[in-house]
């Protein structure tokens, strides 16, 4: 019998959390003992389910963002443009919420709809309107706007797109949040050099669905297909287009295609077009599981029978068991899939190899909040807060470090997250290159590869960014109070508003921030490729 399906990103929300306060211990085998969170757990359930129910997720992810400065998720134009979003929701700042509130409780969708009926004329033209211009944002065309509101992907009854309304001074996440509140289009890459040739498929597409799917105009090699804004094709609706699941399907299991979203592939194209992963490389994934990114690597370092190798380890037995798996079924070669091997240890402590030669390449794609991946994960939002990131932030800081201990001289690390936090992002790579400039090892963060994926609009890392805490023991369960969050300047800062315990590398507070050329990590923003949101910083060993 085959087990349920899994979620990998939750899981790996899951994995992570466990590991994380301050009272937990990682040992060498990834077991994780923590004797406080047992008496916290009754606790923290409750206010869990509550947070979830009450749609507290999408506030504090709305004013988290909103209060960022530019280059988090918004660009200047972004908020210079942002009356004219102020406009059109102008008549819904009175929290008119629409009736079909997705994701929330009965009670808040019931305390929704009184409030909503309460207001004088019941008038959700701003949200209309809002999705209107989500359209004009994103380019979706709708065949007949009388389509709008029930039957369309992009009607704003989305919970986050309420928690936007009601917090109408964040204006400029309005390209952001219309994005975000659509689903993810279909993505995959075929495989040229897979066991068999994909150009049938490739024929196939072309002649008979070519209006729902096509090779990305960015990619030069044709081998990136995305599905069109206007076909409105997601995972989930595949099934509703007559043969085209079916070719999808079988093109996975045979090798010729790879399902994976934009934002994934990057690291390894990265690492490939930087020269440091190519045919015969030693590449070591440190957080593998499910393992798109090492089936990606495999492909290249085991093409043509050369002997390159993927070391793919996972701390969880069980994620490295269905990573096992997926390499199975991935429909590649023995020759490729045997240069793969599994380990199982905590990357922050990861063994170095017995031969004492060091990796070629390193992909470092850490647990974290996968804030980038709400337009496919709707688990995500309900329960988002930036305690999250705040304290992932430390096991992040320690993986990486162990990546920069690991690389050869000359080799370079991929460091990746899906989230668009600052804290799990810049921060780390900060605190882990600032830590070492003093020592005889030298780094440098590399520029984006520009002529890799020509016309992709990436934007560049940061170097200011806030830090905000949130108390969910503070906030009035039976109201509709979210509490506020409490954003601090330093850690002595937080210390004296009572938060302990807290890591002074989660701000941007290194004195040699601006020599570490931060600007040269990649921000991938949902809005301006209609993908996920990515990070990923390249980062060679120079000595
Ligand atoms: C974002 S996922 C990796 C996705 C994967 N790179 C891919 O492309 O398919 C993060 C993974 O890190 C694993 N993980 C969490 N904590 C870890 C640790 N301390 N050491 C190693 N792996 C860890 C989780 O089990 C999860 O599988």
């Amino acid at each position: 019998m085959s087990k349920r399906k899994r979620n990998p990103l939750s899981d790996a929300r899951k994995g992570a959390s466990t590991a994380l306060s301050a009272s937990v211990t990682p040992d060498i085998n990834g077991d994780y003992r923590n004797i406080e969170k047992t008496s916290h757990r009754k606790k923290s359930k409750s206010d869990d389910l509550w947070h979830r129910k009450s749609g507290a997720g999408y506030n504090l992810f709305i004013s988290y963002y909103g209060r960022q400065p530019s280059g988090v998720v918004a660009h200047d134009a972004d908020f210079r443009g942002s009356s004219d979003a102020c406009f059109s929701l102008g008549s819904s700042t009175r929290k008119s919420e629409a009736p079909h509130a997705r994701g929330l409780s009965r009670a808040s969708k019931k305390r929704q709809k009184k409030r909503a009926k309460s207001c004088a004329n019941n008038d959700y033209s701003g949200v209309i309107s809002l999705g209107k211009a989500c359209e004009r944002v994103n380019g979706y065309k709708l065949r007949d706007s009388s389509e709008l509101p029930e039957n369309n992907p992009l009607y704003t009854s989305h919970p986050l797109v309420n928690a936007f309304i009601s917090n109408a001074r964040y204006s400029h996440l309005y390209s952001f949040v219309c994005t975000l509140s659509t689903p993810l289009p279909l993505t995959f890459r075929l495989r040229r050099n897979g066991p068999l040739s994909s150009k049938d498929l490739e024929a196939t597409i072309s002649e008979k669905y070519s209006q729902y799917i096509s090779p990305v105009s960015y990619d030069p090699t044709k081998a990136i297909f995305q599905s069109s804004p206007s076909s409105c094709l997601t995972k989930s609706n595949l099934g509703d287009i007559p043969n085209l699941k079916e070719l999808i399907v079988a093109g996975s299991q045979d090798g010729t295609l790879a399902r994976q979203e934009i934002g994934s592939m990057l690291p390894i194209l990265a690492l490939h077009s930087v020269h440091a992963l190519i045919q015969g490389s030693k590449v070591l994934d440190l957080c593998a599981s499910p393992g798109s990114k090492a089936l990606q690597a495999l492909e290249i370092v085991a093409q043509d029978g050369k002997k390159g190798r993927v070391i793919a380890n996972d701390v969880h037995s069980e994620r490295l068991e269905s990573l096992r798996e997926a390499v199975a079924r991935s429909g590649l070669l023995e020759d490729l899939t045997s240069r793969v091997t599994f380990t199982n240890f905590d990357a922050s402590v990861f063994p170095p190899p017995k031969s004492g030669r060091m990796f070629d390449a390193i992909i470092c794609d850490v647990p974290c909040s996968g804030d980038g991946t709400i337009r496919k994960d709707r688990h995500v939002l309900p329960m988002w807060s930036p305690r999250i990131g705040n304290e992932l932030h430390g096991l992040q800081l320690k993986i990486l470090t162990r990546a920069l201990e690991l690389v050869r001289t000359g080799g370079v690390i991929c460091y990746s997250t899906c989230s668009l936090n600052p804290v799990e992002n810049e921060a780390v790579v900060a605190a882990a290159l600032g830590a070492l400039t003093r020592g005889s090892t030298k780094f440098e963060v590399l520029e984006w590869p520009k002529t890799l994926l020509p016309g992709l609009v990436t934007r560049g890392g940061i170097t200011d960014w806030k830090v905000a805490f949130y108390d969910s023991n503070k906030v009035d369960h039976d109201s509709d109070d979210f509490g506020s969050l409490t954003f601090c300047s330093s850690a002595e800062d937080a210390e004296k508003a009572g938060i302990k315990e807290v890591a002074a590398t989660l701000w941007p507070s290194i004195p040699q921030i601006k020599q570490l050329h931060l600007h040269r990590c990649i921000r991938l923003l949902p809005q301006d490729n209609n993908t996920g949101g990515f990070f990923l910083a390249l980062i060679k060993r120079i000595q």
